[in-house]
């Protein structure tokens, strides 16, 4: 089954005030848009529906997904139409419409709706009302609503395609949201279980809600990694990816990069994956005189692999010499570059033993290194 999610992200969020539209804005560190495309990347296709003067703010919370940007339309139903019109010369079997402001929707939930639609022409998650329902004028209670039968709606709300957009074509205009429209067609809706934290933000308080969730929800792991290479002859050590001439070189079965190795162990570790010598075997030969770049790539692919992020990482190397300083910023951008993170996120630094023990008496090289990741 081809599965397609279109994000309806071209309103002016004006309930929620603020210097940017909501979904351009940061809740837990991210714009929200980036929370909510990440809970559908697992879809074949990423449909998001922007306002024309918002597309380098989409483009930046898109970060690096493979999301379709289309211009949207005066009202939610024009820019719902306007993401299924997008989808229409390759048409998915389902489509999963859903309001960029709900940040918080589980994978649970979104893999519920699409379960619905084997047996159902569309499906949305609902909340069944559990308070008492008034009618009120003028700050006074002026009577009771039975609660019986009535749901509170939230989003993903998903559709065999070609009857969504069929009905879509046809609708007046006026719905609520894209089960109006269905029903409108005689289309039937199941009602899968929503969820409490399935928020809409929608005034400004709503955004600390959301972060309060999204940071309880959020993976982070530390990892530390330490190795030591010894002095043997040659005229320049590698560090961190950076040729600094010296009086000695550094013996190893690859090119005895310490900090590389130590900043590999210390992914590997955060990952619970082992260490270089699990991936790597020493015992294999195709990794004599390894460039160690290969190392700490295949570390970074696996970070991304396992759907998290580098947060930061931190390299100590302990040697009297050489002295490191004068190399640290190359040092940082090569890791940098290798990780495929900015250089802020990035931390070389030195340190000395007081002329004590194997780095004291320069015998060779030590390094210790920390990795933050973080899910995505
Ligand atoms: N012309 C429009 C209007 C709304 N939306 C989207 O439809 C959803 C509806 O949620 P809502 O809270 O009403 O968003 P806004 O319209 O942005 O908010 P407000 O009414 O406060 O301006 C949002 O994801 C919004 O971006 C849209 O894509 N195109
Ligand atoms: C579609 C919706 O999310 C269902 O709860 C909601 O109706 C859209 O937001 P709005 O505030 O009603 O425009």
């Amino acid at each position: 089954m081809k599965t397609a999610a279109v994000i309806v992200a071209a309103g002016r969020g004006q309930r929620a005030g603020g210097p940017l539209p909501k979904q351009w804005r940061d809740v837990a560190c991210r714009p929200v848009a980036a929370w909510t495309l990440d809970a559908f990347a697992h879809l074949d296709r990423l449909v998001m529906v922007i306002h024309p003067d918002d597309a380098d703010l989409a483009q930046a919370a898109s970060h690096g997904l493979d999301v379709e940007l289309v211009p949207g339309g005066h009202d939610r139903a024009a820019s719902v139409l306007a993401g299924l019109e997008a989808l229409a010369s390759d048409p998915p079997d389902v489509v999963l419409i859903h309001d960029v402001a709900r940040p918080c929707v589980s994978r649970n939930t979104i893999d519920a709706v699409i379960a619905a639609l084997n047996r159902s022409p569309g499906a949305a998650p609902a909340l069944p009302v559990t308070d008492a329902l008034w009618t009120g004028a003028r700050g006074q209670v002026t009577g009771t609503q039975d609660r019986t039968g009535l749901f509170r709606a939230q989003t993903p709300q998903g559709f065999r395609f070609a009857q969504i957009l069929a009905a879509h074509r046809a609708h007046p205009g006026g719905a609520a949201d894209d089960v109006q429209v269905a029903r409108d067609a005689a289309l039937d809706i199941a009602i899968v279980p929503g969820d409490e934290f399935n928020l809409k933000i929608t005034g400004p308080d709503d955004f600390a809600r959301a972060a309060q969730y999204l940071e309880s929800a959020m993976d982070v792991r530390l990892g530390n990694g330490y190795d030591v290479h010894r002095f043997g002859p040659g005229g320049h050590v590698t560090l961190c990816g950076v040729d600094v001439p010296h009086s000695h070189g550094l013996d190893g079965h690859s090119d005895a990069d310490v900090g590389m190795h130590a900043l590999t162990d210390a992914i590997y570790g955060a990952l619970a994956a082992g260490d270089i010598g699990r991936h790597f075997p020493p015992s294999d030969p195709q990794w004599k005189g390894a460039a160690s770049h290969i190392f700490l790539r295949h570390a970074a692919d696996m970070v991304a692999e396992r759907g998290m992020k580098i947060a930061n990482v931190d390299v100590t190397l302990v040697c009297e010499r050489p002295k490191i300083g004068p190399h640290a910023e190359a040092m940082i951008k090569s890791l940098a570059d290798i990780l495929g993170i900015e250089t802020s996120r990035v931390s070389v630094k030195a340190t000395t033993s007081e002329r004590l023990g194997f780095t004291g008496r320069e015998e060779g090289i030590a390094a210790l290194a920390t990795a933050t990741l973080v899910s995505q």
